[in-house]
């Protein structure tokens, strides 16, 4: 009988598994991908914590819980955390106002700051209410590993949306909406950033993937309703479409908030495959991603060169 050829692959876990050259690709894929390829792992990988954060019952009880995680994941060997959207405040437009704060000269940013210099990490600081003069804004900002702050990103597309009985909320009544892409690297990486309902928006993770985009992060807090039935899709889809990596960072579910977060975080890779999942409760998952299977996915299926720019064309005007 002739002897099984296999080749090496790393989980997220750290530990090998061998897989048959002979078994096909789809066979060991399924729709929850544990591994990636060993080859060069070192050198083009990012290990990457998404911490699915339960709200407290102040500010400053949030920043503890976030920061405690954030040691934890860096202890497991994460070089950039993600955290969730509205993580340190309720997300209510009654409260938004109640809970904002100058980016970055307030209490959150500054604690934020601190931790990524101490620990050396890239923090994306998930988001909280931005006060600029007059207006509010819903912020992501990302702070580097000397504590500076990196780039900030305002929700671009508020959150309206009203279905009866089942989630009806109005961000524009109380925030302004930002009008400018953020961008930011972490080795060879290129991350755009967007918040929650913007990912119902294929333009916008478009015009970053035209900015040479590996990676799009999504800090976000879909609800119980619309959650089982986009939330997977959307990631999915947003990933498939622009060939790279897609990290939706969500609140844990607590049935007892005004708003309820779904949670399910989750990161998808370029083939539009769920990586790995959260459940509802507070949660960390933690994987490595490998910016080589972006070139590869590119390079094999070549859609951006094909695109048909004399017949269409999507233009980012900021
Ligand atoms: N919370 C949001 O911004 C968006 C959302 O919940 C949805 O699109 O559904």
């Amino acid at each position: 009988m002739a002897a099984t050829r296999l080749r090496p692959y790393i989980k997220s876990d750290g530990n090998a598994m061998w897989v048959s050259l002979r078994t096909p690709w789809f066979t060991v894929v399924s729709d929850i991908v544990p591994w990636c390829p060993l080859v060069n792992v070192k050198m083009s990988t990012l290990r990457v914590a998404l911490l699915q954060l339960k709200g407290q019952p102040t500010k400053q009880e949030c920043i503890s819980n976030a920061s405690a995680q954030i040691r934890l994941a860096k202890d497991k060997g994460a070089r950039l955390i993600i955290l969730p959207e509205c993580f340190n405040s309720p997300y209510s437009t009654a409260e938004f106002a109640r809970h904002a704060e100058e980016i970055p000269a307030g209490v959150t940013s500054k604690a934020l700051g601190k931790l990524a210099a101490e620990l050396g990490v890239y923090l994306v600081g998930g988001t909280y209410p931005e006060r600029d003069g007059t207006k509010l804004y819903n912020t992501c900002p990302v702070f580097g590993p000397k504590g500076e702050l990196l780039c900030r990103y305002r929700k671009m597309h508020l959150f309206d949306m009203d279905i009866p009985g089942q989630c009806t909320f109005q961000e524009s009544a109380a925030l302004t909406a930002g009008d400018e892409l953020a961008t930011f690297t972490v080795g060879k990486f290129k991350i755009g950033l967007g918040i929650c309902y913007d990912k119902r928006f294929p333009e916008l993770t478009a015009c970053y993937r035209q900015l040479g985009c590996d990676m799009m992060i999504f800090p976000s807090a879909f609800d119980p309703y619309t959650g089982p039935l986009h939330w997977d899709l959307l990631g999915r889809s947003r990933a498939l479409d622009n060939q790279m990596f897609v990290a939706l960072v969500s609140p844990a579910r607590d049935p007892t908030t005004e708003y309820v977060a779904y949670g399910y975080s989750l990161l998808c890779d370029p083939w539009g495959r769920v990586v790995c999942r959260a459940r509802e409760a507070q949660e960390m998952i933690i994987t490595d991603i490998d910016l080589q299977l972006c070139e590869e996915v590119k390079r094999q299926i070549p859609v951006l060169r094909q695109k048909r720019g004399d017949v269409y064309e999507l233009v980012a005007k900021k």
